[in-house]
């Protein structure tokens, strides 16, 4: 096997309740991976999971088939190059966009540092690049204050990037986004896809679509289904568990 990420038969209960019940989950270096599931799925304590922050009751995730990331904290994971965006955008709002990004290059991959060292043309030709690549280059003076929600998303994720992570993992980035946004976040993703992988938890579906990717339905715990959109909501069992019927 040649996954980049290996969940095999995860398990975690909080009072007697299995938020996560015997997951499996593989995800290929380079993969986009959307995962979608009801409220209460287990999707936010898979992505805690992975990241070292609440450890399961048992089973084993595998980084390159090597390491399992149930026995590292939150640190040791991110340093693996495993980096994760919350849902509510965290940038340094009295800073300018490009010293956000001048940050993170500097920082210890997890932490962002608090200190400004001097640039060199390397730095700086990476601080463009990834301006480019997050669409912010006309904004890179402006104090992230001044951004709108889905631009300060976008700093956030530029700020990640900076960071050369492996694994992205992207936590409802389309939440609060106007429909223009969400479309371009959807590109952002792709775009960062391939030469990283990355993991998407969402919920909103014209998100999931743009993202044109292979999803992931969480039930219960577990994996209740996975393949194309459309594939996955076609399926009967998908459909009763999102309406209730
Ligand atoms: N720290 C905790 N203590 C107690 N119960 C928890 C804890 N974390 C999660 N749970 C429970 O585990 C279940 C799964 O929660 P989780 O947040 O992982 O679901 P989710 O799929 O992310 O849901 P949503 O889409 O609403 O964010 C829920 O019933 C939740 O109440």
């Amino acid at each position: 096997m040649s996954a980049q990420l290996f969940l095999d038969g995860v398990h975690r209960s909080f009072d007697g309740f299995k938020a996560i019940n015997n997951l499996t989950l593989s995800v290929d270096k380079g993969d986009l991976r959307a995962v979608i599931g009801p409220n209460g799925a287990g999707k936010t304590t898979m992505m805690d999971i992975i990241t070292g922050k609440t450890r399961p009751d048992g089973g084993e995730v595998l980084w390159n088939m090597s390491t399992d990331l149930t026995r590292l904290d939150e640190a040791a994971v991110a340093n693996l190059g495993i980096g994760r965006k919350f849902q509510k955008p965290t940038v340094f709002e009295t800073h300018s966009v490009e010293d956000n990004i001048r940050l993170a290059l500097k920082a210890p991959r997890g932490v962002f540092a608090t200190l400004f060292h001097r640039s060199d043309k390397a730095e700086e030709a990476r601080v463009t690049a990834l301006l480019d690549q997050i669409r912010l280059t006309h904004l890179r003076t402006e104090d992230a204050a001044n951004l709108s929600h889905g631009q300060k998303q976008w700093l956030e994720i530029g700020m990640l990037l900076a960071q050369e992570p492996d694994l992205l993992l992207v936590d409802e980035p389309a939440a609060g986004m106007t429909d223009a946004e969400t479309m371009e976040t959807a590109e952002l993703l792709k775009s960062i896809a391939g030469q990283r992988t990355v993991i998407v938890v969402e919920h909103d579906m014209d998100f999931v679509r743009a993202l044109d990717c292979r999803v992931t339905v969480l039930h219960q715990g577990s994996v209740l289904a996975e393949g194309s959109l459309d594939h996955v909501s076609a399926r009967d069992d998908v459909i009763e568990v999102y309406l209730g019927r």
